[in-house]
């Protein structure tokens, strides 16, 4: 069984991942992390404290040699501008609690309910906990996943298809796995994670107006995942439907609002007779389909072809244009104001996304290929896939 827990506050020392369940003889180098947590810190339309921060992951525990041992593997990222946090966020007496402290709430933000669902007078006692901060963390954990998968021929390619009101023009549903790397390419050249370059152009200069006008921008991000084998997730129990947890991991991040497999909430304008993947057989390929309207997956289960997923992010909720609150101590209405914060963090998100899609496939590999070592993992697969091949 896979396991994840993260820990820490987005002004305090550390982000810790404790993962535990990662099968044993899995090559796992730190910089094969970091790389995921550099893309995770860019993106066109971040604010300073990027300019701070410069993620690495360091492994405490359950990786020799370059090798996961079986044990579980801890994660710890130094959080850089801590040390101009130490004296508010000291753990102990020491604490200064009286300076920086937040009455402020703002809107789309956890600021009020989790006031007063904790009993917090000074707010960042939430926000340091709830700040996207904590994606870091998650990002190093399922790049743990991501490369559990890589050995497994399983590679995932995210990219940005729309920020504010600018969309890229339509991504093809089905792709080869030629396509992926090509993909991928293009995403990594492009400053907001756009393969196509007139609509990444475009998204910058929507990103440049909207900081200009102290606004903020959401978007879309669409996550593509190549050789799945079929049968992962499961019917037999709703909450084992793979389409509910992948749909469950994304909507955790942070600002996401709404996710979308396959044709997604088009399906529901289209006809049946339009809409359902029609099956086919060949004798060198087994059962496919030519089209990939389910996004890969059929009654909760992966149905082997490619995985298709998207997810909308809502703008940034700190804007330097005021929105109207109150202030939780003196109940007066107030005008916020803001010291930054990002102005677009879709493409840092569609990141985060490609971590959480990541870990949950490989929690549902292992779930049914079970296994505590790389090399039973990789034969159980291997087998299986033969098997449906030939069904
Ligand atoms: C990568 C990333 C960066 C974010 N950066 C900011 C930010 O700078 N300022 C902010 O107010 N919200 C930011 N957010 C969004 C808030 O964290 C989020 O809106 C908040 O936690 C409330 O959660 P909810 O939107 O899911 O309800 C970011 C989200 C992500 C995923
Ligand atoms: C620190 C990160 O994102 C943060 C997410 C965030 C929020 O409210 O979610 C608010 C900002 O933090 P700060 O107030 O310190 O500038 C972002 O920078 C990060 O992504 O690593």
């Amino acid at each position: 069984m896979l396991r994840c827990l993260t820990a820490g506050e987005s002004h305090g020392p550390s982000l810790t991942a404790v993962l535990d369940g990662i099968p044993a003889g899995l090559s796992l180098q730190a910089e094969y992390i970091d790389k995921q947590l550099a893309r995770r810190q860019g993106g066109y339309g971040r604010g300073g404290r990027m300019n701070i921060e410069q993620d690495h992951a360091s492994i405490t525990s359950g990786v020799r040699g370059g090798l996961t041992t079986g044990g579980p593997v801890t994660l710890v990222l130094a959080n850089k501008d801590w040390e101009n946090w130490s004296r508010v966020m000291a753990p102990g007496p020491e604490a200064d609690l009286a300076s920086r402290t937040v009455t402020r709430p703002r809107p789309g933000h956890a600021d009020l309910t989790g006031a007063i669902k904790y009993g917090h007078q000074d707010m960042r006692n939430v926000l340091e906990r709830s700040s996207a901060r904590e994606t870091a963390a998650r990002v190093a954990a399922g790049t743990v996943a991501r490369r559990l998968l890589d050995e497994l021929g399983i590679v995932l390619v995210g990219q940005v298809v729309q920020i504010g009101s600018v969309k890229a023009p339509g991504t093809a549903l089905d792709a080869s796995h030629q396509d992926a790397g090509k993909l991928a390419e293009a995403v990594a050249q492009s400053p907001v994670y756009c393969a196509d370059p007139d609509a990444a152009g475009a998204m910058v200069r929507e990103i440049d107006r909207a900081r200009a006008e102290g606004d903020s921008l959401g978007g879309i991000f669409e996550i593509k995942v190549l050789g799945l084998p079929p049968g992962l997730g499961s019917y037999t129990q709703r909450d084992r439907t793979l389409d509910g947890r992948l749909a469950g991991a994304l909507m955790s991040i942070q600002a996401i609002k709404g996710v979308e497999v396959g044709a997604g909430f088009s399906a529901a304008a289209t006809r049946g007779s339009e809409l359902h993947d029609e099956i086919f057989y060949d004798p060198g390929r087994g059962f496919y389909r030519q089209t990939n309207n389910s996004g890969g997956i059929e009654g909760g289960m992966s149905n082997g072809g490619i995985l298709l997923l998207r997810a909308a992010m809502k703008p940034i909720p700190t804007l330097y244009k005021p929105l109207r609150s109150v202030d939780i101590k003196t109940k007066q209405p107030f005008e916020a104001s803001v010291e930054r914060s990002d102005t677009c963090a879709v493409p840092a998100a569609c990141v985060v996304g490609e971590a959480v899609a990541a870990w949950e496939l490989a929690v549902a590999v292992l779930e049914k290929f079970g296994g505590d070592t790389m090399r039973e993992i990789k034969e159980r697969v291997s087998l299986y896939r033969d098997y449906a091949k030939g069904f």
